[in-house]
C-alpha cells in the first residue's frame, strides 16, 4: 500500500502540489489523472524523494529513504530517455543490476519481457520514444518490485505497444503489486485502471473507484425516440425530468431512468421506437471534474474554424491562462 500524506511543493509563489493525501492499493491499477500542469509529475517526484517539499509518502509503512535496495521494492519511470549515453541497453541494465546485487541474467530477462532483445546491444540514444519507454519499463522491473510508479508510460507507444502495456500492468497488479500510472489517454485509462487519483491545480479532486468517479461527475441520460415526442416531453417535464433534443435525433432525458420512461410511455399509450441508457465515459467525467481547474485553456476550435470560414481570421489569444 502506498500512503501519501500532506504532499506540498512550491515553485516561488506558485503552489504546484497543494496538501495532497491519497492511497494506492495493491492488487489494482491506479490511474493518476489531471490536466496539463496539474502537478502529477511533481507529486511523483515528491513521493520518491526526488524533490524537496512537504509531506511524506510511505511504501508499506516505510519512506523511500529507509528502503535499502529501492530497485527491488519500487520501480519508477518518470522520464523516458534518461539513460547512460554510451552504454548499450543491455550493459545499462547489467550495471544497474550489479548496483542492486541482482544477477546479470535479470537484464536479459527484462529485455525479453519488454520486447527489446533484438536491440539489446544498441545504444539507447538511437531509440525511438516507444523503445525508450520499453527500456524504462525494463529498468523499473529489473528488481521485480512490489510497487510501480510510471509517469506517462504509454507516451510514444504504438497501438500494439499500448495494448501490451495495459495487459502487462493489469497482470502485475493482479499479482498483488501497487501500480500508479499517469496518462492523458483516457480511453486507455478506462480500460486499464480500477481506481483513480484525480488532481487539478495541485489539489485533490477524487481518490477512489473509477465507476464512482464517472457516477459522481456525470449525469446518466436516456435516449428516447418516439413519434409522440411532444406529448412525452411534456409528461416527463411535469414529473421534473430534463428533456433536450438529441442532435442525432430523438430526445435526451436526464432525471428519469429508462424503466420509469418506459412505464410512463406504456401508461399513456405512447409508442417508443428506441429507449437506451447512455453511459457516460471517463473522458466525460474528467472534463466535468477538472474543467474548472484547467491551467492552460485553449480557445474553442469550432469557433476558430467558423471565424476562419467567415474570413475573420484566427486570433492567437489564450483564453483563461495560468492562475
Ligand atoms: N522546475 C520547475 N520550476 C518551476 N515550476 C515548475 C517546475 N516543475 C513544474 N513546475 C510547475 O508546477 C506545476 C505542476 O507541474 P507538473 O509537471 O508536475 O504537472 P503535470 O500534471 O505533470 O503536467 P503535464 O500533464 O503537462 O505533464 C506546473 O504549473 C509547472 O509549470
Amino acid at each position: 500500500m502506498i500512503t501519501a500524506e500532506g504532499l506540498r511543493k512550491r515553485y516561488g509563489s506558485k503552489v504546484a502540489v497543494d496538501d495532497l493525501s491519497f492511497n494506492v492499493r495493491p492488487g489494482v491499477v491506479t490511474g493518476f489523472l489531471g490536466p496539463n500542469g496539474a502537478g502529477k509529475s511533481t507529486t511523483m517526484r515528491l513521493m520518491l524523494d526526488l524533490d524537496n517539499g512537504e509531506g511524506e509518502t510511505r511504501f508499506d509503512g516505510r519512506r523511500f529513504a529507509e528502503i535499502r535496495h529501492p530497485m527491488t521494492e519500487i520501480g519508477a519511470v518518470l522520464e523516458a530517455k534518461s539513460f547512460h549515453p554510451t552504454r548499450t541497453a543491455r550493459n545499462h541494465l547489467r550495471m544497474l543490476a550489479a548496483g542492486s546485487r541482482l544477477p546479470k541474467k535479470r537484464a536479459d530477462e527484462v529485455l525479453e519481457f519488454v520486447g527489446l532483445t533484438e536491440v539489446r546491444n544498441k545504444k539507447p540514444k538511437g531509440f525511438s520514444l516507444g523503445m525508450a519507454q520499453r527500456l524504462g519499463l525494463a529498468q523499473a522491473l529489473l528488481g521485480d518490485p512490489n510497487t510501480l510508479i510510471l509517469d506517462e508510460p504509454a507516451n510514444g507507444l504504438d497501438p500494439h505497444g499500448i495494448h501490451w502495456l495495459r495487459d502487462m500492468l493489469k497482470a502485475l497488479a493482479a499479482e498483488g503489486r501497487c501500480v500508479l500510472v499517469s496518462s492523458h489517454l483516457l480511453s486507455e485509462m478506462s480500460l486499464m485502471a480500477d481506481e483513480l487519483v484525480v488532481i487539478g491545480r495541485g489539489q485533490m479532486i477524487f481518490n477512489g473507484d473509477v465507476d464512482e468517479f464517472v457516477k459522481k461527475f456525470t449525469q446518466t441520460t436516456v435516449l428516447v425516440k418516439s413519434p409522440s415526442a411532444t406529448q412525452l416531453t411534456e409528461t416527463l417535464q411535469q414529473m421534473g425530468a430534463e428533456v433536450e433534443p438529441n442532435p442525432e435525433g430523438g430526445l435526451l432525458v436526464s432525471g428519469a431512468d429508462a424503466s420509469v420512461i418506459g412505464e410512463i410511455a406504456h401508461r399513456d399509450g405512447i409508442i417508443l421506437h428506441e429507449l437506451a441508457t447512455q453511459s457516460a465515459s471517463l473522458e466525460d467525467a474528467f472534463i466535468s471534474a477538472t474543467g474548472a481547474s484547467e491551467e492552460y485553456v485553449a480557445h474553442d476550435v469550432r469557433e476558430e474554424a467558423a471565424s476562419l470560414v467567415d474570413g475573420q481570421g484566427a486570433h492567437n489569444e489564450t483564453a483563461g491562462g495560468a492562475a
